[in-house]
């Protein structure tokens, strides 16, 4: 057990520590950004390990090391929570929650914990939320959230705010109708639950035909930001079911979309459509960064994005509607031919929409986008906002195969296989392109690329950055874990972890030092990008799997 335990309340939430990291992306707005500054451009060059700890477990790891007064909490795929010693990596505590055996896990990972009061939450792949006790790791309670037998999966990482727990169900895959739903911190009893697929006489009921919203997608799979002064809660929502829009004709809201929800009633308050009728499996679930600055000389309280279509949006989160200020293509895009400078809808070449009557077609970015789930970062003190990108990529998908959706089914309307052997390089391309992943550095004053580092494969690595001018990334499939200059984009440092970095990095304080964490664990779609890159180069790269927590500090 662990000894004393600072209680996590909403003024901790809302106003962190430097030396915690209480929450998924450290706070509130999303930014993965830490204040502290021990770790400079300077000296991190002389980073080195302070410890490891094996988790045991294979699959994507992907949630970040949270922590709270020397105390980390990290989950793996299969939804176990480990409470690890800070500062030394003993183990304390670890939980397991028990899974149907013959369950399918289309999507192997767990986003990790949110901390509040005294208690750890974790959301399961069986649909599941639980309530730990911070201190010996017991059960407290077990709620169902959604019917695991349908599909339904929570990979996400729970939001914690003003007594409530919120999560969102995966699903965009097997047809589920996505929602978000809060549960009383204390209790475990539901308060609020609302849809992100209109039903017939709500606004935006008229998007979908028929009984089309039912089974239309819209999942929730990454945690949301938060807006303490509003009280909205913003979130990312997933692509319409099943991926030909045949069917569904029609804007199908809120898919493809951020929607924001009054966190003490659930009611969605406005929304902004990245995707209507999207058609290219674009979620758009990274839920914007809550930001306020200047956009070309303008204060602006912003709502930013970098959306899996391919496009950064800057929106104006001021005021009753979120409204459209700006868009930016930030890596190379052959399916949208323009965005309304006065509304953001975007016109698709409908030649790059694939469906039925259609052969193969060609699309850019891929289905993966310009990047998928992984978090992007703001840091304050440069003013910059970084992506984790995937330039010089696209797809193809072959005629759609009529599909009709089943419980228990996938609800895709293309093979498998199909969707695996995708990825191709940009039109008319026989060679692989000199570079494909890339962190990206963007001055939002301005509207421009300030920097961009380019990796010769894809990247799929979250982004910490810090108050010592720097930027944290792994991503890439030499298990490498680095750091740059968040100023320049110079490469200061990197060493090799024992998988490929898909983590979330954090970083902390214990006794006056500085740690840099993240967990390595290759999986889920990197890995399946892997395999469609391999596909088109003829050799098979091997990245080993297994989760391990890194942490690191300075050396003495
Ligand atoms: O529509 C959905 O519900 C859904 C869920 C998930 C998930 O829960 O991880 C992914 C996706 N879609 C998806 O499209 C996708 O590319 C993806 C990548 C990953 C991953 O962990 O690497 N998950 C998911
Ligand atoms: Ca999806």
């Amino acid at each position: 057990a662990l000894g004393d335990y600072a209680p996590v309340t909403d003024a901790r939430l809302k106003n962190p520590e430097a030396g915690n990291w209480l929450q998924y992306r450290g706070n509130y707005a999303g930014w993965g950004y830490s204040p502290l500054s021990q770790i400079t451009d300077k000296n991190v060059g002389k980073l080195q390990l302070a410890w490891a700890f094996a988790t045991g477990q294979k699959e994507g790891h992907q949630s970040p090391p949270i922590v709270n007064n020397g105390y980390m909490f990290v989950t793996t795929p299969g939804a176990q929570v480990i409470a690890l010693e800070a500062k030394t990596g003993k183990e304390l505590w670890r939980y397991k929650k028990e899974l149907p055996g013959e369950m399918l896990q289309l999507h192997p990972t767990n986003r990790g914990v949110a901390l509040y009061g005294d208690r750890v939450y974790v959301a399961t792949v069986d649909a599941h939320l639980v309530a730990l006790d911070a201190k010996t790791g017991k059960e407290l309670w077990v709620k169902q959230v959604g019917d695991w037998k349908a599909l339904q999966y929570i990979t996400l990482a729970p939001l914690a705010a003003k007594g409530k727990i919120m999560v969102g169900s995966s699903g965009g895959e097997t047809g589920v109708r996505g929602y978000v739903a809060a549960f009383d911190a204390q209790t475990g009893e539901e308060a609020w639950r609302t849809y992100t697929t209109a039903a017939p006489g709500e606004p935006g009921g008229d998007t979908w035909p028929g009984e089309t919203y039912k089974n239309g997608g819209g999942s929730i799979w990454i945690t949301g930001t938060y807006d303490p002064d509003t009280n909205l809660a913003y979130w990312g929502t997933g692509n319409p079911a099943p991926w030909p829009t045949e069917g569904r004709k029609g804007d199908n809201l809120y898919t493809g979309s951020t929607i924001t929800l009054d966190v003490d009633t659930g009611a969605l308050k406005s929304y902004f459509q990245y995707n209507p009728n999207d058609a290219w499996d674009w979620d758009e679930v990274s839920a914007p960064l809550l930001i306020d600055t200047e956009v070309k000389g303008k204060k602006v309280k912003t709502a930013v994005h970098a959306g899996r279509n391919g496009f950064l949006w800057v929106l104006d989160r001021d005021g009753q509607k979120l409204n459209f200020v700006d868009a930016y293509p930030y890596v190379n895009n052959n399916t949208i031919k323009s965005i309304d400078p006065k509304t953001g809808r975007p016109t698709y070449i409908e030649e790059r929409r694939p469906g039925m009557g259609k052969g193969n077609v060609h699309f850019c970015p891929s289905l993966w986008g310009g990047k998928d789930w992984t978090p992007e970062a703001y840091n304050p003190k440069t003013g910059l906002f970084y992506i984790p990108a995937n330039n010089n990529l696209c797809a193809e998908l072959p005629e759609p195969e009529p599909t009709k959706y089943k419980k228990g089914d996938l609800y895709i309307g293309y093979p498998i296989e199909a969707i695996l052997t995708g990825l191709r390089w940009e039109s008319g391309k026989k060679d692989a392109p000199k570079t494909m992943g890339e962190i990206q550095a963007w001055d939002l004053k301005t509207g421009k690329q300030v920097w961009a580092h380019k990796f010769p494969t894809f990247n799929w690595g979250p982004l910490l950055t810090t108050g010592g001018n720097l930027v944290f990334g792994g991503g890439t499939n030499d298990r490498m874990f680095r750091a740059f200059n968040a100023t320049t984009g110079k490469l200061l440092w990197e060493a090799a972890t024992p998988s490929g970095v898909t983590g979330v990095p954090t970083s902390f304080e214990v006794d006056g030092e500085q740690y840099i964490a993240v967990q390595s664990g290759w999986g889920v779609d990197a890995q399946r990008m892997q395999g469609g890159v391999d596909n088109l180069v003829g050799y098979q790269t091997v990245v080993p799997q297994g989760g391990t927590v890194m942490v690191y500090k300075l050396a003495k």
